[in-house]
């Protein structure tokens, strides 16, 4: 007999005793010494509730909209590569599930599903992430296939100039079984390219790809070279915030890409207010990185974000049980986020405030002031 799975985290385990340790140890595991990837968790639980009480919350609303695309919940799901490594429909399963739950999907570069294959799965509101290879024609070529495809928006990773040092992939020989491919890449380079005498095939097939060179710039460019709104993926500090208005981009990621790149960074949890201080509301904001929770989406929306997007939680639960796996995640934090609104006393999105949380410099600020 199978057991209830009743929160985002069992998924977890139950993928560990699922997966290889190979596949496992990709999806799980952070950069060096993992300080940053227990901290984007940790961060989330030091941030107190302050719920309002006798509010009538018989009915309450948790759609949104995004980027003037409404959802139906501030729960998105973040571009994660490799998901027939969990499931062997992969992004289709993931497409599939976004879209039952009317929610947004942003799909990796590194998918083993093409943007075509995903788009055929049926309409939902996609955007498309976007690593710019030393090959500029690939990444213009990237762009117009996502164009083509009903792709809504383009989320320029920022924070990959290289991979991060990931010691488990670098102990288990990552590497990608023969039979998956980066179907969106596929005939554009050579993908037999990859070293595989490496430690890591990921991390020295980036190092040959990946455009290190990459600037303020090359944002510029790429927003003129498309119609499509341009984000940018791992913003944590506001003088970067700053620097992608002035680029002009359309939203703005706050990601430490899941801890798997720079060890050390802060949670993003952490550093969402600064970014949100210095945007102003003149593009939306949103947060990834440990979002378990209902809770959680809440405590970040209170802090600024316009949504959450959701990495880890899906290729687990993937593994587990599919698409069906994948819907179940989006569920759980939809009626924990319900929840979580219903005993704080908001009825809307719109309603939550900065009020509704404490945070560490709160607490920290009145204890000052009550010496005062
Ligand atoms: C296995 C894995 C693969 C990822 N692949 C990509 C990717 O292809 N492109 C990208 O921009 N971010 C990638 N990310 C980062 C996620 O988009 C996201 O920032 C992160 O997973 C959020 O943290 P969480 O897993 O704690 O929810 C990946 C993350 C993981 C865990
Ligand atoms: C194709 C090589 C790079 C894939 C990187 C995927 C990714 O971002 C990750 O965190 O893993």
């Amino acid at each position: 007999m199978s057991l209830e799975v009743v929160n985002v985290d069992e998924y977890e385990l139950l993928a560990k005793a699922k997966m290889s340790k190979m596949a496992f140890d990709y999806f799980a595991r952070g950069s060096e010494d993992q300080v940053s990837l227990r901290e984007n968790r940790e961060a989330f639980s030091r941030i107190r509730l302050r719920p309002r009480i006798l509010v009538d919350v018989s009915n309450i609303d948790v759609a949104t909209s995004v980027m003037g695309f409404k959802i139906s919940m501030p729960i998105m799901v973040a571009p994660t590569a490799h998901h027939k490594l969990a499931h062997p429909e992969g992004e289709l399963a993931t497409a599939r599930a976004a879209s039952a739950a009317d929610t947004l999907m942003i799909l990796s570069s590194s998918a083993n599903c093409s943007m075509e294959e995903v788009a055929a799965t049926g309409p939902g509101v996609r955007f498309f992430q976007l690593y710019v290879y030393k090959d500029r024609n690939i990444t213009i070529t990237l762009v117009r296939r996502a164009e083509q495809f009903g792709f809504k928006a383009i989320v320029l990773t920022v924070d990959t100039p290289r991979l991060g040092r990931r010691e488990a992939d670098i102990k288990n020989r990552f590497k990608l079984p023969s039979h998956l491919v980066y179907k969106n890449l596929e005939g554009l380079m050579n993908l037999e390219q990859m070293d595989k005498s490496s430690h890591s095939e990921l991390a020295s097939w980036a190092d040959s790809h990946f455009d290190r060179s990459l600037n303020w710039k090359d944002v510029e460019w790429l927003q003129s070279i498309t119609h499509l709104p341009v984000l940018v993926k791992g913003i944590l500090t506001a003088e970067d915030a700053s620097l992608a208005l002035q680029a002009g981009v359309k939203g703005i990621i706050v990601s430490n890409h899941g801890a798997r790149q720079l060890d050390h960074v802060p949670a993003t949890i952490s550093v969402l207010e600064e970014v949100v201080y210095a945007v102003r509301g003149r593009v939306p904001v949103f947060l990834d990185g440990g979002i378990r929770r209902g809770s959680d989406v809440f405590k970040a929306l209170a802090l600024g974000a316009s949504g959450v997007f959701v990495g880890r939680p899906v290729p687990y639960a993937l593994a587990v049980d599919g698409e069906a796996g994948a819907t179940k995640v989006l569920q759980m934090l939809r009626d924990e986020f319900e929840l979580t609104m219903a005993l704080i006393g908001v009825r809307s999105v719109k309603e939550i405030r900065r009020q509704h949380v404490l945070t560490e410099q709160d607490s920290m600020k009145l204890a000052l002031i009550s010496k005062l």
